[in-house]
């Protein structure tokens, strides 16, 4: 079958603009000019293929070879020595068992160089896929080519590296947290400076209030240190403080500029991503040595490639209260009917896997899953039956879900996100007609518990995630990286050049073992 293909052909016939990835909701002119990435992602990872495998000859012997020098280049890791080839560096000065940075002064803590294997070699791999798929049509089968062949893909292992190319003492590092709140904010900021203190660095502040801080002359930098910090992770929200859009990255860069900063610690989703790797490249221009380091922060799950981003293990937790309340009161009422809305702009993890925790959802819609609600295969048929067969039922549904079937608005947030009307509001408004038109009692009741899942602590699953994550991002930056993020693939830390995981969000794959189970959990039909 291989040999006789001499063109070149699209992923399993599946057009680029395929199944499960859309672009992500930005509308904003502004940004689209600034730093909306041109590459997309050429993986069909996280089930999405693109314009670049697309392009594949596989009727070449060599494309997986190919392909993997490809995958190699577009993974490399901008470095500061590639503005500056003879950019000097020195002996890491981070020592993992102390609270102050390792001296020649002081060695008694630290075990001799050849007898410690610590750090973490530029060379080290992390696998970013590890089915081994036999056929397409296995469940959630992630293939490059036709015959799902097995093609590795490795990418960059974050840690520590032996050589650092920031005098500890020349730092001037910065923190700022854009977007949304999301759980573990304040623990990632926390160990972002703790670490930093323990390379020597002493002058770390924080931008309030996400890139507005960088512009707004009445908005003055926060000094920070361990003391300042040592306890914010108690509670949530962000101690910076947290905005949507904001100046340019011109503007941006001349702040930086002004402020002496030399490495910028950037906490936020898809947005505030698409603002870091814009504001490497200006840097880049503009030939100073400055490190821009992402740290994921998308309570929606929606970042390429990363097992998972902080925040959302909490936020799934938090979601069974609401879940939780909603049952009781569908069950405790005559043909009751819960409703709770769970955030997911785009992508509906948080929705399924709140769904599959609880055990207590009838029905849970997702934004990449379509449906239809009136109808005899539609959801307030199947609520009736349920009705009818069990006397209560309980509905999940993701932000983005179903916007297909509300008025468009044009409506836009200061970054450019499109504003969704309320899917929530409308299954209850429709649920409630319906059930009077036909003439059968029902008691509906809908949560949305949104803001109170986003201001939570972060529960210990993620203080641990987040404090690796801010361990490692501030490791990368001392190793002269600059224009990346860091996460876990298959439970590894990995550095990303940012463009790779900012290209499309992460969606649910309808495909996906995952989904399946939720469905089996939910025993819901297809409302189509
Ligand atoms: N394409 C872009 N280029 C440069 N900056 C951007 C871009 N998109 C958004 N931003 C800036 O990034 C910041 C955060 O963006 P946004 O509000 O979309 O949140 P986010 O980072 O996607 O997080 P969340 O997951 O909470 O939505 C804003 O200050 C916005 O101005
Ligand atoms: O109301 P805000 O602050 O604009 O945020 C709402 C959005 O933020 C998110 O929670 C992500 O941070 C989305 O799920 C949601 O659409
Ligand atoms: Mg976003």
């Amino acid at each position: 079958m291989m040999a006789s293909m001499s063109h070149v052909i699209t992923l399993h016939g599946v057009a680029p603009s395929n199944r499960y990835c859309r672009r992500f909701s930005h509308s904003n002119p502004r940004f689209m000019t600034m730093a909306v990435p041109t590459r997309v992602a050429t993986v069909k990872s996280q089930s999405c293929n693109s314009k670049s495998t697309a392009e594949i000859d596989f009727s070449d012997p060599d494309w997986n070879t190919k392909f993997q020098n490809d995958f190699e280049d577009r993974f490399r890791l901008p470095h500061v020595t590639d503005i500056f080839p003879d950019a000097p560096s020195m002996p890491s000065t981070f020592c993992p068992n102390s609270r102050t940075p390792r001296t020649n002064d002081f060695p008694g803590n630290y075990p001799l160089d050849e007898n410690w294997h610590g750090y973490i070699n530029d060379n080290d791999r992390v696998l970013l896929k590890t089915i081994r798929y036999s056929s397409p049509t296995s469940a959630g089968a992630e293939c490059i080519d036709p015959d799902c062949n097995w093609v590795e893909q490795w990418v960059h292992r974050a840690g520590p590296r032996g050589k650092i190319y920031f005098k500890p003492e020349e730092v001037k590092a910065a923190i700022v947290t854009c977007g949304g709140l999301c759980p573990g904010l304040n623990d990632v900021i926390r160990q972002i400076v703790i670490t930093l203190e323990i390379y020597g660095v002493t002058k770390i502040v924080g931008i309030p209030y996400g890139y507005r801080g960088f512009s707004d002359q009445e908005l003055t930098e926060v000094p920070l240190s361990r003391r300042v910090v040592q306890n914010i992770h108690l509670s949530g929200g962000s101690l910076l403080g947290v905005s949507r859009g904001g100046p340019g990255v011109s503007e941006i860069v001349d702040s930086l500029e002004e402020r002496g900063i030399t490495m910028l610690f950037v906490l936020g989703g898809n947005g505030t991503h698409a603002g870091a790797n814009a504001i490497h490249n200006e840097c880049r221009k503009r030939r100073l040595k400055v490190s821009i380091i992402g740290v994921p922060k998308t309570i929606d799950n929606d970042i390429l490639l990363m097992d998972k981003t902080f925040g959302f293990d909490t936020a799934v937790e938090e979601a069974q209260r609401a879940i939780n309340s909603a049952y009781i009161e569908a069950h405790s009422a005559y043909h009751g009917i819960g409703i709770v809305k769970l955030m997911g702009r785009d992508s509906g993890f948080i929705a399924m896997h709140a769904s599959l925790a609880s055990g207590q959802i009838d029905i849970c819609l997702i934004p990449e899953v379509p449906f239809n609600i009136h109808g005899p295969r539609g959801v307030l048929s199947y609520l009736k039956y349920l009705i009818e067969t069990k006397g209560s039922a309980v509905v999940c549904v993701a932000e983005g879900a179903g916007q297909n079937l509300l008025r468009k608005t044009n409506a836009t947030d200061a970054s450019g996100n499109t504003v969704f009307r309320d899917i929530g509001v409308y299954i209850q408004q429709e649920t409630k007609k319906h059930f009077k038109e036909i003439g059968v009692h029902a008691d509906v009741k809908y949560i949305d518990p949104t803001y109170m899942i986003r201001a939570c602590r972060a529960n210990a699953s993620d203080g641990i995630f987040c404090t690796v994550l801010a361990q490692n991002a501030v490791h990368g930056a001392f190793a002269g990286y600059s224009g990346i993020t860091v996460g876990t693939c298959n439970t590894h830390y990995a550095y990303f050049p940012i463009p790779e995981v900012i290209a499309l969000p992460k969606l649910v794959d309808s495909n996906s073992r995952m989904w399946h189970r939720c469905l089996t959990a939910t025993g819901q039909p297809d409302f189509i």
